[in-house]
């Protein structure tokens, strides 16, 4: 579904790659957490996969296809098998929420009566029917980050890539948002998401694709947040009292140190 092989990616005017080397595979209907600290590529990895940049070296396969093969002529069409949500959700503020979703068919030339099927299905999916005449600054942060979701889905995609979707939300909406992943996931969809929200992934179990300095340094199905980024930080952090969630002194084993 998606492949890396050797992807490097060192953006103009930096001398560090922000992703150095990765190869890995992402198969159908696979939920995976991308972790690790601010910088380390996780973002240039999702924007990557949707071409809009393309790697120093290396190649990509996403869906079958090679992006290097793909015209920039080519890449609207290609990207209307991914939905992306962001951690700002970047709705349109001055359409309605029904608008907000609209907009993506509309753009792709859908007729109104698909229009007109699609998004109330895609609001009643992430439960905001009854909602659809409302403005995003009459949202709650979660509701806006469903109607990020809706207007990601209303196009059937077979990728749902989320950079931080819960970033901006308190821990019970950001509950809410991931069940609601959970389930978009669970009808087939692949989901790849990059957080910094320990409880999230902790909670899940699902894949964790931990990058550092532009490197996959662990690479775990049904894996956990704690980071391999400062081993002896993270040691004190898991000492007897010190608050953190048990297994934190686990670094170290299983899989580290075995860059992939
Ligand atoms: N357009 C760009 N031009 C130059 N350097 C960039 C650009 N975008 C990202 N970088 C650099 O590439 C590296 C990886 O950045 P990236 O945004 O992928 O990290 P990240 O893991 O998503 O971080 P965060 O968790 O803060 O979103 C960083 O050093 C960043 O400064």
């Amino acid at each position: 579904m998606i492949r890396f092989e050797e992807v490097t990616k060192v953006y103009r005017g930096t001398a560090r790659p922000a992703l150095n080397g990765v190869s890995l595979e992402i198969l159908s209907g696979e939920f995976v957490f991308l972790v690790g600290a601010s910088g380390s590529g996780k973002s240039t990895f999702l924007r990557l996969v949707l071409k809009e940049e393309k790697p120093t070296s290396g190649s990509i396969h996403v869906l079958g296809q090679d992006l290097g093969a793909i015209s920039s002529r080519k890449v609207p069409y290609f990207r209307r098998n991914l939905g992306v949500v962001f951690q700002d959700f970047r709705l349109l503020p001055n359409k309605t929420v029904f608008a907000n979703v609209a907009f993506t068919l509309q753009v792709i030339g859908k007729s109104k009566g698909f229009i007109h099927e699609a998004v109330p299905d895609a609001l009643r999916t992430v439960g905001l029917e009854g909602k659809e005449g409302r403005f995003p600054h009459e949202l709650s942060g979660g509701e806006q980050q469903r109607v990020a979701i809706a207007r990601a889905l209303v196009n059937k995609p077979a990728i749902m890539l989320a950079d931080e979707p819960t970033g901006n939300l308190d821990p019970a909406t950001s509950a809410g948002i991931m069940t609601l992943l959970e389930r978009i996931n669970a009808n087939g969809t692949t989901v790849i998401m990059a957080t910094h929200d320990a409880g999230i992934v902790d909670r899940l179990q699902r894949r964790v694709i931990e990058v550092i300095g532009g490197r996959i340094v662990r690479d775990e199905r049904g894996g956990g947040y704690q980071t391999q980024a400062n081993p002896i930080l993270s040691q004190n952090f898991g000492m007897p009292g010190s608050g953190a969630p048990a297994g934190a002194t686990t670094v170290g084993s299983s899989t580290a140190g075995e860059p992939r």
